[in-house]
């Protein structure tokens, strides 16, 4: 098992992180942040870096526009897209442990057992160079999102929502046209239910947290993406403006900035 020991953001204040502040004082990547299981003290791999993972989760309905802004974020800002979706369906591909489980939940537009996602993901930062990352699609579920924290152990710092009708996300789904067995009427209708009683409980935590931007989902997808822009610009501010003056308040910055 392992066992993350350690994080710090760079770009926002203690104060509005939950990890205990011993840990949180310690700053380290992600990649190296993980420690093999306590009970194995002489496995430990725990070397400290300069600089910690900079988190973002990318929500919003099936159909409205996550994968889509996600790209142009990546081209824009550089950061690793991490697409939950993808992962499962990587693991239905490669007909691995769990494939038919996960295509059976996917197929019924069902959430797959948190465990499964999260240690997926988990590997995927692990294994990564990058310090940015966009989890996109994830996570779904309250579940989902306590899991993450215990074992990743890592908070997002910034979490987006794109707002989207419903009416536009069926008609986008329905013309997604990428052979995915859940883009049918059926099962959209069941992700739409599971959307509203699932995942906007999650929304609502990163808004009462100060992290949470919702944009607008509806028009172009330049459009779109210009809502998004000043949002990784802040955060691009912010990281020179901490290198001036560290001790500037980010964590109070983040919360003018939240919807
Ligand atoms: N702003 C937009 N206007 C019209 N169609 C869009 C827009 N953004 C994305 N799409 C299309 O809608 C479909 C769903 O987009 P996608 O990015 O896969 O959404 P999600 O990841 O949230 O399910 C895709 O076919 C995509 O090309
Ligand atoms: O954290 C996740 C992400 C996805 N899924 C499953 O994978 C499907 C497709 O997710 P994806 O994010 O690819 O869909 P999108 O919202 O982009 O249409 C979902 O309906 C779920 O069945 C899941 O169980 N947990
Ligand atoms: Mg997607």
């Amino acid at each position: 098992m392992w066992r993350r020991v350690a994080l710090l953001s760079p770009m926002i204040s203690s104060s509005s992180r939950s990890l205990p502040l011993n840990q949180a004082a310690l700053g380290v990547k992600v990649g190296e942040s993980f420690a093999t299981d306590v009970n194995n003290p002489d496995e430990r791999t725990l070397s400290p870096k300069e600089k910690a993972p900079f988190i973002t989760f990318v929500l919003g309905g099936p159909g409205s526009g996550k994968g889509t802004q996600c790209e142009k974020i990546v081209e824009t800002f550089g950061l690793q897209h991490l697409s939950a979706g993808d992962l499962l369906r990587r693991e239905i591909a490669l007909k691995n442990k769990n494939g038919a489980m996960i295509l059976n939940l996917i197929k019924d537009g069902k959430i797959v057992p948190s465990e499964v996602t999260v240690k997926l993901i988990q590997k995927e930062l692990e294994s990564s160079d990058s310090c940015k990352f966009l989890i996109d699609g994830f996570p779904r579920t309250e579940e989902n999102r306590v899991a993450f924290e215990r074992i990743v152990g890592a908070d997002p710092d910034v979490v987006l929502f794109f707002d989207c009708p419903e009416e536009e996300m069926v008609k986008r789904v329905l013309n997604r046209n990428q052979g995915r067995i859940d883009d049918n009427i059926t099962t959209m209708k069941k992700r739409l239910k599971i959307f509203n009683a699932l995942n906007r409980p999650v929304i609502d935590y990163y808004k009462n947290k100060g992290k949470l931007y919702t944009i607008n989902a509806i028009g172009s997808v330049d459009d779109i993406f210009q809502h998004v822009l000043p949002i990784f610009n802040s955060f691009e501010q912010l990281k020179v403006s901490r290198h001036v003056n560290p001790k500037s308040p980010l964590g109070s910055i983040l919360v003018e900035n939240s919807s």
